[in-house]
């Protein structure tokens, strides 16, 4: 039997100090505890920080896009070399996986990543992954990592996703961290709170939705901080943190792929009569198309959204935009086959 994978992302906030610079104190302790983690799972350590690292070396730094690009890119090796002084303790070879959107959007180039990482584990070598800031334009940049890392979990079919932030948790609307969440209802989606940390990208609205995505692809979530001696065990054992329970999914890995492939590329909005449909496992056809958002080609896969603008599924499609928008008038013409469809 294969090891779990589970992935881990620490977000920049949560190993950073008050003077505002890594800390080493915190990846010292983080490689003390995944150390024990890889003997018995496939860890994935998904770190930001690279722009922290970095920003030092830029004068005047402001925080524009081409500045954060050349931050990431002096900071990168920075940040590997601290991992790889601390996990070079435990005889752990770290490798460097600086990832761009097409990794994942592209089957074939997924497929060649996962491998690789196979390839890492069967080694002994633990993959830390950040996106490769310094070639990621605008338009196809992960929204943070913690879309990476939930790439990176549905993709490997994770069994755990492992979020670290500086607020140690998921917290309610009296600032209580919940312990545990059955279902990302939209009870759970009003505490949301949108202020993000000054040092990171990511906020909890960002969490939690990729948060419910993975929950809906059968991954178990864990919000935590990093306090304690041993908070990843303690996030696992529940008694830290916010455990948000997996839903049952019995979809296949390219369907899964698909599901993950969702988060960016476009929106396409349907009537109640295609989600009646849709959810008849139906295919897609432009009559029930209500209009489009964001560009994307024929054969990427975009989110379906209903008139509520919730997300229900997402789809490979057959049609670029405009050919979507033409078919609008055109009606029955075919967008998305019901093979390339899942909804959640
Ligand atoms: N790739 C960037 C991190 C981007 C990001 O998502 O940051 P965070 O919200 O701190 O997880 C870096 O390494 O600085």
């Amino acid at each position: 039997m294969q090891k779990p994978v589970i992935v881990i992302k620490l977000g920049t906030a949560v190993i950073t100090n008050e003077e505002g610079v890594i800390s080493h104190s915190i990846i010292k302790k983080v490689a003390a505890e995944i150390a024990e983690l890889f003997a018995t799972h496939r860890v994935v350590l998904v770190s930001s920080g690279a722009v922290g690292s970095g920003k030092v070396f830029i004068q005047h730094y402001k925080g524009s896009i081409t500045e954060r690009k050349a931050a990431a890119a002096v900071g990168n090796p920075l940040l590997i070399q601290l991992y790889q002084k601390h996990f070079s303790k435990y005889d752990i070879p770290v490798a460097q996986a600086l990832c761009e959107r097409h990794h994942f959007s592209n089957r074939f180039q997924f497929l060649q990543l996962k491998e690789t990482f196979e390839a890492f584990w069967q080694n002994g070598i633990l993959p830390i992954v950040n996106e490769n800031d310094l070639v990621s334009n605008v338009e196809l940049k992960f929204s943070d990592n913690d879309e990476l890392a939930t790439l990176i979990a549905v993709g490997f079919d994770a069994e755990t996703l492992v979020i670290c932030t500086s607020v140690g948790g998921f917290m309610d609307d009296a600032k209580n961290i919940i312990p545990r969440v059955e279902k990302i209802d939209g009870k759970v989606m009003g505490y949301v709170q949108t202020g993000k940390s000054s040092l990171g990208l990511g906020g909890m609205t960002s969490k939690l939705t990729f948060t419910r995505l993975a929950t809906s692809l059968g991954i178990q979530v864990i919000i935590c901080g990093l306090a304690g001696k041993t908070p990843f065990a303690d996030a696992l054992a529940g008694t830290t943190g916010t455990t948000f329970v997996s839903q049952a999914s019995n979809l296949k890995a390219r369907q899964k792929w698909l599901a993950s492939g969702s988060i960016t590329l476009g929106t396409i909005l349907v009537d109640k009569g295609a989600v009646k449909a849709l959810r008849q496992r139906r295919s897609l056809l432009t009559v029930g198309v209500t209009s489009v958002q964001g560009k994307f080609a024929a054969g990427e896969v975009v989110q379906i959204k209903d008139e509520e603008e919730n997300i229900i599924g997402v789809a490979k499609v057959k049609l670029d935009t405009a050919a979507i928008r033409d078919g609008i008038s055109q009606k029955n013409v075919l967008a998305a086959h019901a093979d390339d469809i899942v909804i959640f």
